[in-house]
């Protein structure tokens, strides 16, 4: 469904993404991992086309994003959903708001109908009535949940996620990490998560993509990530300090 070729990516003098090539499958949950700072996010925002590469295409089901212009990109875009790190909802609108907001960006839908959506939603990620509330009262892992019910309030058939379970205890992460199974499953999502939560990976990942040194060095199932033999591949599992990767 999306394919990454020849991709890079500079700022300034440093290169980020270096001739990275790879392909996402449809309906399927892709986990990108790779160190703090490797280019992660970078990569994420290249997929839903917040950053140009410099060089090389991105093809989503066939059209290369890279080069098209806003319009275009902004019909693109309402096939993506998006989940940020730290859910990034509003706080001055309610949760009610928070969900309804891409269905008022993006559709002219009515109000009834928008909150039949928004009900359902909130449904889905176990979060029935609360729209009254406001974020500021509510736990990191039900933000996370808000944020989600929003990422998938124009039933995008792709959601990104950016390290969805980071800053959650184990028992608030395990919660969201079944949250995206049971999402990507009901509504047959194409997810691309990215984190180094190495327990959640393996809980959610169909596939596994490392992203090093502005590459992807290995992609595989996780059976084949976890019997790889790639040095890189083995420390960052391991969160061993010996090894190829350097500690700067
Ligand atoms: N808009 C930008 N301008 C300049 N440099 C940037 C920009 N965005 C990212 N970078 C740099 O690119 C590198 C990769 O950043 P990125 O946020 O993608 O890392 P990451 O792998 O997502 O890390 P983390 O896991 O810590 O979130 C960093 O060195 C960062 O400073």
């Amino acid at each position: 469904m999306i394919k990454l070729i020849d991709v890079c990516k500079s700022f300034g003098t440093q290169r980020v993404l270096d001739e990275l090539n790879l392909k996402i499958k449809a309906g399927r949950t892709t986990v990108i991992i790779g160190r703090s700072g490797g280019g992660k996010s970078v990569l994420l925002k290249h997929i839903i086309g917040l950053l140009k590469p410099d060089s090389g295409r991105i093809l989503v089901d066939g059209d290369d994003i890279a080069g098209m212009s806003d319009r275009d990109l902004n019909e693109i875009r309402k096939r993506f959903g998006m989940l940020f790190q730290e859910a990034a909802l509003f706080d001055s609108m309610t949760v009610g708001e928070n969900v309804a907001f891409p269905l008022r960006e993006h559709t002219r839908l009515k109000e009834e109908e928008i909150h039949e959506i928004v009900a359902d939603r909130l449904g889905a990620v176990g979060l029935s009535g609360i729209e009254g509330k406001m974020p500021s009262e509510l736990s990191g892992g039900m933000r996370k949940r808000v944020g989600l019910a929003r990422a998938i309030a124009l039933r995008p058939e792709i959601v990104l996620f950016d390290e969805p379970t980071t800053g959650l205890d184990p028992v608030m992460a395990e919660a969201v990490n079944q949250l995206i199974v049971e999402t990507q499953k009901k509504f047959n999502l194409t997810c691309v998560v990215i984190s180094h939560d190495v327990e959640s990976i393996f809980r959610i990942a169909h596939r596994i993509a490392m992203l090093y040194e502005g590459r992807i060095i290995e992609e595989g199932t996780p059976e084949e990530i976890r019997a790889s033999r790639n040095p890189v591949l083995k420390q960052f599992l391991a969160g061993r300090i010996e090894g190829p990767i350097q500690i700067l």
